[in-house]
């Protein structure tokens, strides 16, 4: 087996963190021109590394992928679905999304992923976060291993799109693309993130700590335009929270220990998102359990 793009990946010189901040053209270009290296150097890695295919359907909470698997199946019984999200925040669901028990899979992997030394673009949309990655393919720099894509689009295409077709109706036809990045706050580095809105229709942010791995503070601040309601949401392990990009949320100081998320985005072509108050289309289940034919526009927010 070759591992020829993987060693020419780890030896590149790279931006430094001064540039990345600054969003440099070089930058743009280091990313742009070894792009097809960096996929091959991911693809070298996950087979030398044998996880090739450790990431699978298991990983998710066997209530939820069970619910899921047969609304696919028959989207008539969607409801079940719906009825495993509760409203914790106006507009803000949680669940159990990933099975805590599995979760060390997906963590030992992501831990391989950051000891690969192939260069990485972590995020920088409000704040440039350390620990993080780019996960979806239009991004620069993202996280190009096979099985690791092979996963996230599922979680995209089978998971999140029809979930959030099912709670937040408005969204339908905003969905199209995709986008994803993972954080990680920790209490000396990267801490906290002030108030904002993203810019998606509808953002799924999931948590990836294990069982036992405690941290201190690092709760997410919603806040209801309307009624000025403020809450602060915590996270525990596996359990995600799903809310309209447009709902302003905070992420509060960690002061002890870390906390890592997937942060998932959905917009239409060209970054669209619903008009707020916009319409509800009524659709068949059929249509909400669907995958767009439309082929990603390569836009990516940041
Ligand atoms: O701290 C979190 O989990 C939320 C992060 C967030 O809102 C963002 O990255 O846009
Ligand atoms: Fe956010």
């Amino acid at each position: 087996m070759s591992t020829q793009s993987l060693e020419q990946a780890r030896t590149i010189a790279r931006p430094t963190r001064e540039e990345m901040l600054q969003r440099t053209y070089s930058v743009h270009q280091f990313w742009s021109q070894n792009n097809d290296l960096f996929k091959n150097a991911w693809a070298e890695w996950e087979t030398a590394s044998g996880l090739t295919s450790v990431l699978d359907s298991s990983l998710y909470d066997p209530k939820l992928r069970t619910a899921v698997e047969q609304a696919w199946q028959d989207p008539s019984q969607e409801a079940a679905v719906k009825d495993l999200w509760e409203e914790v925040f106006p507009g803000v669901y949680k669940t159990q999304f990933f099975d805590p028990k599995k979760l060390k899979i997906l963590r030992d992997y992501l831990e391989a992923v950051s000891e690969a030394e192939i260069p990485l673009r972590p995020p920088y949309g409000i704040s440039l976060n350390r620990g993080g990655a780019m996960l979806d393919e239009r991004s620069e720099g993202h996280l190009g291993a096979p099985n690791f894509q092979q996963f996230y689009k599922g979680l995209m295409d089978a998971y999140m799109r029809p979930i959030s077709r099912l709670l937040f109706p408005d969204i339908v036809g905003f969905d199209t693309q995709t986008f994803g990045f993972s954080i990680q706050w920790q209490a000396d580095t990267d801490t906290s993130l002030r108030a904002h809105t993203d810019a998606s229709s509808v953002t799924l942010n999931i948590n990836l700590n294990l069982p036992g791995e405690e941290f201190s503070g690092s709760g997410v601040r919603f806040f209801d335009h309307e009624t000025r309601q403020v809450s602060e949401l915590t996270f525990a392990p596996g359990t995600a929270l799903i809310h309209h990009g447009s709902v302003a949320h905070e992420s509060m100081p960690i002061t002890e220990g870390e906390r890592s998320n997937f942060v998932l985005w959905l917009y239409g072509d060209g970054g669209q998102v619903p008009r707020f108050g916009g319409t509800k289309t009524q659709i068949d289940p059929r249509q909400r359990w669907s995958v767009p034919t439309a082929p990603s526009d390569g836009f990516a927010p940041f």
